[in-house]
């Protein structure tokens, strides 16, 4: 029983809500002990949804709706671990826009959002339901694409390529993007170790003259 009232003191606390427990004669303390065990249940539900919210909304990109890297970071070893023991394909491209810093300078900021939120649509559009595509950071993205083989991947980076060079932004017009697609081998590359290939790739295609696709070789 006191260990009740001590958690009902404790939640009334954190969620700043009344509480007389005073005075309470034993008749009445069965009913009200009642109404206090409820209410502790009551808000444990609330406190769990709230944490629920607050797990999910930490896993989104506010601008995009699009999953974070945090979410990629933790999806991404479930998907290798479930390639490496079905022995499946696994790929991974990275996608930066080129040349956002202008379209901020020439259009502002807010211009800089729609293109990012247009963008993200165009991509959408183009990967399956079950590809994983995540907003990595600034005008970066990474599609992560569950049993893939490196050519497919190539295949998609190329549809993606096209369709981005044939749509005109509102306000900007037309756009370009550079591509890293690598493959993932979970028996010889870590998490780290494959990120940091398909960066390499998409690092490359940039210092090519960007507006291309650069697929990563083991040997570079
Ligand atoms: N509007 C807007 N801009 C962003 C956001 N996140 C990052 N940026 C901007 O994106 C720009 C990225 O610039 P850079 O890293 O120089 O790259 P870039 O101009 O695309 O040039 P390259 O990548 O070399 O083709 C910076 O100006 C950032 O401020 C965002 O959420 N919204």
């Amino acid at each position: 029983m006191g260990l009740w009232i001590l958690e009902l003191k404790r939640v009334c606390k954190i969620l700043q809500l009344p509480l007389s427990l005073s005075c309470t004669p034993p008749i009445f303390f069965e009913v009200s002990a009642h109404s206090a065990y409820k209410t502790i249940q009551e808000i444990r539900e609330k406190e769990k949804i709230h944490l629920i919210e607050l797990e999910k909304l930490s896993v989104i990109d506010q601008l995009t709706g699009l999953r974070n890297r945090r979410y990629l970071d933790d999806n991404f070893e479930i998907e290798r671990q479930k390639i490496k023991r079905n022995n499946q394909k696994l790929c991974l491209i990275m996608i930066d826009i080129d040349l956002f810093k202008r379209i901020n300078d020439e259009y502002g900021h807010q211009m800089g959002d729609t293109v990012l939120q247009e963008f993200l649509i165009l991509l959408q559009k183009n990967i399956r339901v079950t590809d994983l595509l995540s907003r990595w950071g600034g005008e970066e993205f990474i599609i992560l694409l569950p049993e893939t083989s490196l050519e497919n991947a190539i295949n998609l980076a190329k549809k993606i390529h096209t369709a981005i060079n044939a749509f005109s932004f509102a306000n900007i017009g037309k756009l370009t993007a550079s591509f890293g697609v690598s493959k993932v081998d979970p028996n010889t590359n870590s998490n780290m170790e494959s990120l940091y290939q398909v960066d390499k790739a998409l690092y490359q295609a940039k210092n090519q003259g960007r507006n291309r696709i650069v697929a990563y070789k083991n040997n570079e």
